[in-house]
Formats: C-alpha cells, sequence, structure tokens
C-alpha cells in the first residue's frame, strides 16, 4: 500500500492527467491498494482566495472556476465516469454560487466561511481525478470529504490525530483499488470545513502515512525533487538525492518547494518514507533517517519581502524582562517573529518581521518607555542546510564566502543542519548566488 499525492502545479490539462495516469499505473503494478491525496487543479486555491478578497467579483470567479472543472473534465472523462463526476461538480458548485452571492451582498467573510469556500477547490478535484482515472480502466473510488479532524483555527487548523485516525481509517474499508481523498482540506469535529495552510496537501499525505502506518508516501509535482535552490531562480539548480529528516524539516521550513512547513513532522518517530519526485522529468528525493555521517551541504532557501526591526536603548541594559517585554508587543499585535537576536552588550533588540508587519510593529515599540529609538530595514534571509555544516571544516567554507557580504546576524537551526544569514535586501540575491556554488561543490 502506498500514498501518493498529486500537486496542483500538474493538474492544468489533458497533457498532465495523461502522464498522471501513466505515473498512477505503473506504481499500481507494485501494490494492492493506493490512496492518493489530490491537491485543487492549477491556480484554484489562489482564485478562490481571491473571490474572498474581491467579493463584488465572486460569483464572476466561481462561475470561470465551475467552466474550468468541466472543460477539463469533459476532455479527460467520458461515459458515465464523466456523467457521474458531471453532475456532482455541477452540485458543489451550486453550493459555493450560493455562497458567492452572499459574501459578495454582506461584503464580509469570516475565517470560516474562508476556508469553506477554499474546500471546493480540493472537493471537486477529487472528484475529477476519480473521472479520468475511471475512464481509463483504473478501479477507484472518490472520497471528497475530508479524511483529517482539526481543531477550529480557521487558515491554520491543527490535526487531532486520535480522531483522524479513526475518521481516515474509513478510507481502508473502501472496496477500490485506488481511493482518492482531498488534501490541505480538514474538518471540525461539528463538521464544518478547516484548511491546514498553504501547500497543505503535503501535509495531508504525510500525516496519513503515519495514523494509517504506510510506509511510502510519494509526492508528485512539477520539478523533479526538492532541489539545491529554486529552479525558477537558480537554472543550475541540481535534484537533492537524499535528505535527512533534520535538513528537509529546516529546508521545508524556509519554503523550499513550497512544501507546507509541517510536511515532514510525521516522520518523527514513525517509519513512513517520503519520495518527492516530478512528472515530466526523471529524478526524486528521498527523505529518510537522520544524518548519521553525511557531510554533504544540500540546498539554499531565501526568504525575502523582509524587515529587521532594531529597537535601542542603554535604558535596556541589564533589565529582566525587557526581551519579554518587546516580544510581548509583537505578541499582542499579531506580528510573526521570524528571527530575534541581541548582543551581549543588550544595547539593541533586533527582530525580523514579515515586511507588512513592520510598521505596526515599530509602532508598538515605540510606545514601550525603556524603548529610545525604532529602525526599520529591509532584508533578506539567505539559508544553506545540510548535515555537513556540523562539521568545522566544512562550515569553514561557508564562513569564507560570507566574508565577503555585511551579515546583520547568523543563527543555526535544528542540530546545527542549518543557517541563516541576514543580509540587506540588495546583497541577498549575490550571497544567495555565491553560497549556491558552495552547496554544488558539497552536495552528494
Ligand atoms: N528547493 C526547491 N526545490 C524544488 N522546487 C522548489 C524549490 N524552491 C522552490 N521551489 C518551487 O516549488 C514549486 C513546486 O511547489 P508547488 O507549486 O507547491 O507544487 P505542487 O503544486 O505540485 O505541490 C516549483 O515550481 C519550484 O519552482
Ligand atoms: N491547493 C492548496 C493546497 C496544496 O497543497 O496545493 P499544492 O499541492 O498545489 O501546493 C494550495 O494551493 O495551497
Amino acid at each position: 500500500m502506498l500514498i501518493i499525492k498529486i500537486g496542483g502545479s500538474i493538474q492544468k490539462d489533458e497533457k498532465d492527467f495523461n502522464l498522471i495516469i501513466q505515473k498512477i499505473e505503473k506504481y499500481l503494478e507494485n501494490t494492492d491498494k493506493a490512496i492518493i491525496v489530490t491537491s485543487a487543479l492549477k491556480g484554484v486555491t489562489n482564485q478562490l482566495l481571491y473571490a474572498t478578497e474581491n467579493r463584488e467579483k465572486a460569483v464572476e470567479i466561481v462561475s470561470d472556476v465551475y467552466d474550468k472543472h468541466i472543460k477539463l473534465l469533459s476532455k479527460i472523462a467520458e461515459g458515465p465516469s464523466f456523467e457521474f463526476a458531471f453532475r456532482e461538480i455541477s452540485k458543489l458548485a451550486d453550493e459555493l454560487f450560493k455562497i458567492a452571492w452572499s459574501i459578495r451582498v454582506l461584503d464580509e467573510v469570516t475565517p470560516r466561511v474562508k476556508d469553506y469556500i477554499l474546500s471546493f477547490g480540493e472537493r471537486m478535484s477529487t472528484l475529477v481525478l476519480n473521472a479520468v482515472l475511471n475512464s481509463s480502466r483504473i478501479n477507484s473510488e472518490a472520497y471528497p470529504e475530508p479524511p483529517i479532524i482539526t481543531d477550529e483555527n480557521f487558515g491554520d487548523a491543527k490535526v487531532i490525530e486520535k480522531l483522524s485516525l479513526q475518521e481516515s481509517s474509513k478510507i481502508l474499508e473502501k472496496k477500490s483499488k485506488v481511493i482518492i481523498v482531498p488534501g490541505f482540506i480538514g474538518k471540525t469535529q461539528t463538521n464544518k470545513y478547516t484548511t491546514l495552510g498553504r501547500g497543505g496537501s503535503d501535509y495531508t499525505a504525510t500525516i496519513l502515512g503515519k495514523l494509517l502506518d504506510i510506509k511510502e508516501v510519494r509526492l508528485i509535482t512539477e520539478v523533479p525533487g526538492i532541489m539545491t535552490a529554486d529552479p525558477r531562480n537558480f537554472p543550475n539548480a541540481t535534484t537533492i538525492k537524499r535528505l535527512s529528516l533534520e535538513e528537509a524539516i529546516e529546508l521545508s521550513q524556509m519554503g523550499a518547494k513550497r512544501l507546507h512547513p509541517r510536511t515532514f513532522e510525521p516522520l518523527l518517530n514513525s517509519n513512513v518514507n517520503v519520495i518527492i519526485e516530478g512528472l515530466y522529468d526523471p529524478g526524486y528525493t528521498i527523505v529518510r533517517g537522520d544524518c548519521d555521517n553525511d557531510k554533504g551541504i544540500k540546498g539554499i532557501a531565501v526568504l525575502d519581502n523582509l524587515k529587521l526591526v532594531t529597537a535601542e536603548s542603554t535604558d535596556i541594559v541589564g533589565k529582566i524582562g525587557s526581551a519579554a517585554r518587546v516580544m510581548n508587543e509583537a505578541k499582542n499585535s499579531g506580528v510573526n517573529i521570524i528571527s530575534i537576536s541581541q548582543p551581549a552588550s543588550e544595547t539593541t533588540i533586533q527582530l525580523i518581521v514579515n515586511s507588512q508587519d513592520s510598521e505596526k510593529l515599530s509602532e508598538r515599540l515605540m510606545t514601550l518607555p525603556e524603548i529610545e529609538s525604532v529602525t526599520t530595514e529591509d532584508v533578506e534571509a539567505v539559508n544553506v542546510v545540510g548535515c555537513g555544516l556540523k562539521y568545522k571544516e566544512i562550515f569553514k567554507e561557508v564562513m569564507k564566502e560570507i566574508s565577503n557580504y555585511e551579515i546583520l546576524s547568523i543563527s543555526r537551526g535544528l542540530n546545527n543542519v542549518s543557517a541563516t544569514f541576514i543580509v540587506k535586501k540588495e546583497e541577498g540575491d549575490k550571497l544567495a548566488k555565491d553560497l549556491h556554488e558552495v552547496v554544488l561543490k558539497w552536495t552528494n
């Protein structure tokens, strides 16, 4: 038994679905059963999100989303499989139209309604994929309701494992060889739809692997595995063959392959192995085990659109609680702190936050009586990841490269397998390129 996740990036057109069928057929030769976790068709989650933000256009957007599904369906499915999916998608679209009208009239969307709207992307794509497989005579069945139970934290819901185990075990009772379930979405104990956060289908696949004790989870996407850097900006990036669990956690936290940051958590203390592979080009990355004697430097990831917020004062030196008060202001204004630093002289506290949060945070910090000044600066975080960074002689290679730059702060990640360098925005790109060359030299 295995789990196969089909990404949204590879669900665009007829050609994609022909390749998806070939891939699934290949895997079915060697397994008795497969669970397929699907994302929404390419671009659909973004469209639905846009509808919640531009409510006057919501009905128009929903109409476009419906057409997209039906047009694709008519090209890739036929006979009773087409008819069944057509009927079911149309029913979902009716429901979605009603919500679109109401948000247009009320001009308001709560987090709960937003998740409800987003849930349609995956619920519809489950039906499309099932129709395609059935049309190709693959014995499959759609299970369009979420197999995951979560809390009520809409937009970033947390999985309740015990309840999800009961719910997802129902998948195994199904008789078909292939069962297709929606990724990304969950439901609460009172049957309200939730979402796990953007890119959450990868996480759905791995959490199902853990809950149902299925060893092999394959994430199929448009790039041939996790690469040494984002191939869109680094044309010489290559596929990383193996990542230890801690390396994979560090890379996904920093945005590589737009993986959900919790994707690899279910691998901790479980038998699950994850393989990330391409639909179009051969190549894959396996995520398994820990560093052992691995001395590779595997990849880089860049976080941009960040601000360094520096709070300065001689009044905070040696005063217990100053840092806590600064953090508290961030907490109370709902600002996520991406990185923190303070020199031993204790004269400044530096926080890295998303650019859109910096003004809000600066204003709050200026209200603290002990803070004399608050300044902000555009920065980027360049992250390098690899088990080799634990070794002095290898870390030295990275340090040699960064000595050419004005580094604003350095921090280390999980088990020292990553290092984050904060630099001025204008230096980020060049530093990333230079560090990528070091990665290519040390990758294995
Ligand atoms: N280090 C990386 N390795 C591979 N892909 C990356 C990396 N960093 C960013 N990406 C981007 O992630 C994209 C794939 O993620 P995503 O669009 O979420 O796929 P899917 O929809 O199949 O889950 C690729 O198009 C690639 O440009
Ligand atoms: N459709 C959701 C969930 C997801 O995981 O998508 P993808 O597999 O395309 O990254 C999103 O766009 O966030």
